[in-house]
């Protein structure tokens, strides 16, 4: 697919599920105007026809962006997810296309590590039972299970961003924290690394989970691993749904194994507010149900609109891909006085070898020329005199290997 250079009036921003103002604020001080906003998710036909004309489209946890999606946004240049996580996006789908994925990697890292701390202390103290006994007009003083944070276990399961910084607030706090990570990681402060999950789960007085939805932590936590852990424990979850087995962590705190739990993400969640929210978990006074608000404070909203806005803004005005989770990244300089090509292509031998050809065939000269590859895909960014973009473009598109092109002025 070829694409001419737009005004910036004509290119189209879809924002969905109510990303913070500062988004609109951020695209509208880099010239662009076109932003249809809605503040939910939308039914999957109606996300069609709104994608079909959207140039770039801005999302959070709930929407799903398929191949069958993308099949129908053919105009589509980048997605930004508003967010950290990036499984709501089949981001094999969107590299076939050429489509460039942002997020916001560590702008809510602080509040879901706030969170959790708060839950932790919370569920220690039996504060969920007795706030909801206390509702139902019954007073239950006691100091019987009711602990301080300080000198507890804390288990991290994934010790990236938010683990990392729940770790160092958890121990400024008294807690011991040990973490459990596939990859080796540098322990902040006196935190310690423990070999497995196993080993974790069997001393830990309060598990928190911060893994990415992925296969390998698909029901990560089952009935297995809850029965690992030492009788009275305390599991939080503000990771993906789909990391622990709902059914299993039920029948745990029913059988009293566990003394209280936090979930925040469920395997399957109200697609809006107006949808009533169904779980197993619902009977439990101990538990501590959240619609998904880790993230969700006015501060983190912010910071990831400007942030995800200014990431979109700046791959449209000059391709910088900085940060880009599924192309290579390539950090461009402005191109003032000539015009920019934007070359995405399937990384096999041959492709660049084609495209200086085209260059030195028809005499063009190149005066940049940035090159980034990943295992799948090259990107390649050529600045050349503006006489000759729109034959650059057209035979540069013609090359075996390519998925898109796009000529910036
Ligand atoms: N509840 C909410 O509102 C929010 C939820 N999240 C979720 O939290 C997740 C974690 O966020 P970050 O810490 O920023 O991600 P991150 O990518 O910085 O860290 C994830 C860590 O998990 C580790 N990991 C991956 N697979 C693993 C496995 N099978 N076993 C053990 N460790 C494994 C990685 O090596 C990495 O260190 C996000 O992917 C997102 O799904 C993020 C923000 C808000
Ligand atoms: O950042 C994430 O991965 C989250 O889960 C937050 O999702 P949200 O933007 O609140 O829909």
């Amino acid at each position: 697919m070829a694409q001419q250079s737009l005004e910036k009036s004509k290119i189209k921003f879809l924002l969905l599920e109510g990303v913070h103002p500062s988004a609109v604020e951020t695209l509208r001080q880099s010239g662009y105007e076109n932003i249809e906003l809605h503040q939910k998710a939308l039914p999957t036909e109606e996300l069609k026809a709104a994608i079909a004309s959207a140039h770039f489209v801005g999302i959070r946890s709930r929407t799903q962006l398929t191949a069958d999606v993308f099949e129908a946004a053919q105009k589509l240049v980048a997605v930004g997810c508003f967010c950290i996580g990036t499984n709501q996006v089949d981001l094999g789908a969107a590299t076939e296309r050429g489509i460039a994925v942002f997020n916001a990697p560590f702008s809510n890292t602080r509040s879901v590590a706030e969170l959790v701390i708060a839950e932790a202390i919370l569920l220690l103290r039996g504060v969920a039972q007795k706030n909801a006994a206390a509702h139902r007009g019954q007073w239950q003083k006691s100091a019987a299970n009711s602990f301080e944070i300080r000198g507890k276990k804390l288990g991290i399961v994934g010790y990236g961003n938010i683990g990392m910084q729940l770790g160092v607030i958890a121990e400024s706090m008294g807690m011991q924290v040990l973490f459990y990570d596939v990859v080796n990681k540098l322990p902040l402060g006196n935190a310690r690394q423990v070999p497995s999950l196993n080993q974790l789960l069997s001393q830990a007085d309060v598990v928190s989970l911060h893994v990415p939805e992925t296969a390998s932590t698909q029901n990560m936590i089952a009935a297995e691993q809850l029965a690992l852990m030492p009788a009275g424990s305390i599991l939080i979850n503000a990771s993906r749904g789909t990391v622990v087995d709902i059914d299993a962590l039920a029948t745990a705190l029913r059988e009293e194994k566990l003394s209280g739990a936090a979930i925040d993400v469920f395997p399957v969640e109200p697609r809006s507010n107006d949808e009533e929210f169904v779980s197993p978990l619902r009977e439990f006074d101990n538990t501590i149900l959240t619609p998904h608000i880790g993230g969700s404070t006015v501060e983190a909203q912010e910071n990831i609109g400007m942030e995800v806005a200014e990431k979109l803004a700046r791959y449209s005005d000059n391709g910088t891909t900085t940060s880009a989770v599924n192309m290579p990244e390539v950090a461009l300089p402005e191109h003032a006085g000539s015009h920019r090509l934007l070359h995405i292509h399937h990384n096999v031998p041959g492709v660049m070898s084609a495209i200086n050809t085209v260059f030195s065939e028809n005499a063009i000269n190149v005066s940049a020329q940035y090159l980034q590859t990943n295992e799948k895909v090259g990107y390649v960014v050529i600045d050349i005199d503006a006489d000759y973009s729109d034959i650059a473009l057209e035979k540069l598109a013609a090359v075996d290997g390519t998925i898109r092109t796009r000529v910036l002025f």
